[in-house]
């Protein structure tokens, strides 16, 4: 991981939108040191369980700088959440409103919240990371009512305190449009709720998801290039029902993370098929990238380490699991001269990658490197054969 990149990221944000909130989504990329530079950024952290709290906690970052998500809060993430004292918790389920309620009890303070609503906006992206539109499990629905319902319920609860509404419309999100649509019909809302209970909500909450590009010829959303027709937007929008702007809150993940992540290989082998297909299956895989095979992500590979004798010729580069689907980058130019034993390096890898890592076929997840200036330190070591066995108690 590329420290200053992530750091610039933070501050491209802040700079792009100087009087909103930029909350880091940290189920991209989460570990005690990427909480303590999301602080010293003054960026707000976004977490989605109580394991992610419990490492903004270790750090102790700032509770009045963090928000729960989450579409399945457990009992434990809410109980997290009250007694670290985190800033917000968005609401998306009706029990949940009473169960948050419930917790907080007569005696402790109320609790901020936010409810999660879903826009009905097509954020024209991979179905698996489409949360704006109605055929999905997160949020409640503007368009049914069950938002405005949701309203009623927080307010006629004494331990909570209705801060603002929140949506989200899913990842690689890259039309400013979507977000302007989104943007309208928030304020709407937060106007319907001004007319039926003379209550000004402070908070608009317009979630995360800008577009990164992994390969050259993909479009990305520079926050720069989002700022300004947004914030016109809501700006005219509000004006529209003579609404006060609330304070923005955005929540970019990826956006931070993703493109300060290398993620480097060794080449274990190189197999050519009956077919003509030439395979060159590396030491690691689905377990620490899921995304080719959960969303046809493509990426970009090269030979590092050493300089190649000229010539090139196409290979599929896979994993090393059992499974035929776990394929890292297909039908890419390499080296022809590449053999075992050489590194190979995969671009953006900083976001989703370690965060949705998993010990398939026991094999270790890889360690965290962070680099700057020339200096490289070590942030989540390699796992071992001990970690795998430790919660084995049979
Ligand atoms: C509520 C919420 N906010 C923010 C994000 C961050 O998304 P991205 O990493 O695509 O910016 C996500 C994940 O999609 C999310 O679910
Ligand atoms: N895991 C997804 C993004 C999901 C974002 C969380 N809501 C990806 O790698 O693209």
């Amino acid at each position: 991981m590329d420290e200053r990149d992530v750091r610039q990221r933070c501050r491209d944000f802040r700079r792009a939108f100087p009087d909103a909130e930029i909350a880091y989504a940290g189920k991209a990329f989460l570990c005690r040191a990427m909480a303590r530079l999301i602080a010293e950024e003054g960026l707000t952290l976004d977490v989605c369980s109580a394991g992610e709290l419990a490492v903004a906690r270790s750090v102790r970052f700032p509770a009045e700088r963090i928000l729960m998500h989450g579409n399945g809060k457990t009992p434990e993430d809410l109980r997290a959440a009250l007694s670290y004292g985190v800033s917000r918790i968005v609401v998306d389920c009706p029990s949940e409103i009473t169960r948050v309620a419930a917790l907080v009890g007569g005696d402790g303070p109320a609790q901020q919240v936010l409810i999660r609503v879903t826009p009905g906006v097509d954020g024209r992206t991979h179905p698996a990371v489409a949360t704006g539109g109605e055929d999905q499990e997160f949020g409640f629905s503007l368009t049914s009512g069950a938002a405005a319902e949701a309203v009623r319920r927080v307010l006629a609860q004494p331990g909570l305190v209705l801060a603002g509404l929140h949506c989200h419309l899913g990842s690689q999100i890259t039309r400013v449009a979507a977000y302007q649509q989104a943007a309208r019909r928030m304020v709407d809302l937060l106007a319907a709720v001004r007319d039926e209970h003379g209550l000004a909500l402070p908070r608009l909450d317009l979630g995360g998801g800008f577009a990164v590009p992994y390969l050259r010829d993909q479009q990305g959303l520079d926050p720069l290039a989002l700022a300004v027709p947004l914030i016109t937007e809501l700006g005219s929008a509000c004006d529209a029902h003579r609404f006060p702007m609330p304070r923005v809150t955005l929540e970019p993940g990826r956006a931070i993370s993703a493109r300060a992540g290398v993620t480097l290989y060794r080449v274990l082998g190189i197999k050519h098929t009956a077919t003509g297909r030439v395979f060159v299956t590396v030491n690691g895989g689905m377990s620490d990238n899921p995304r080719p095979s959960l969303y046809g992500a493509r990426y970009s590979i090269r030979l590092v380490g050493r300089r190649p004798v000229p010539g090139h010729r196409s290979v599929t580069v896979a994993g090393r699991h059992c499974e035929a689907g776990d394929v890292l980058v297909e039908d890419v130019q390499l080296p022809a001269d590449l053999r075992p034993g050489d590194l190979l390096a995969i671009a953006c890898t900083g976001a989703y990658h370690h965060s949705m890592a998993s010990d398939y076929n026991l094999v270790p997840r890889p360690p965290v490197v962070a680099v700057r200036g020339g200096e490289s330190r070590l942030l989540i070591r390699r796992e071992t054969e001990a970690d795998l066995l430790c919660r084995d108690v049979g």
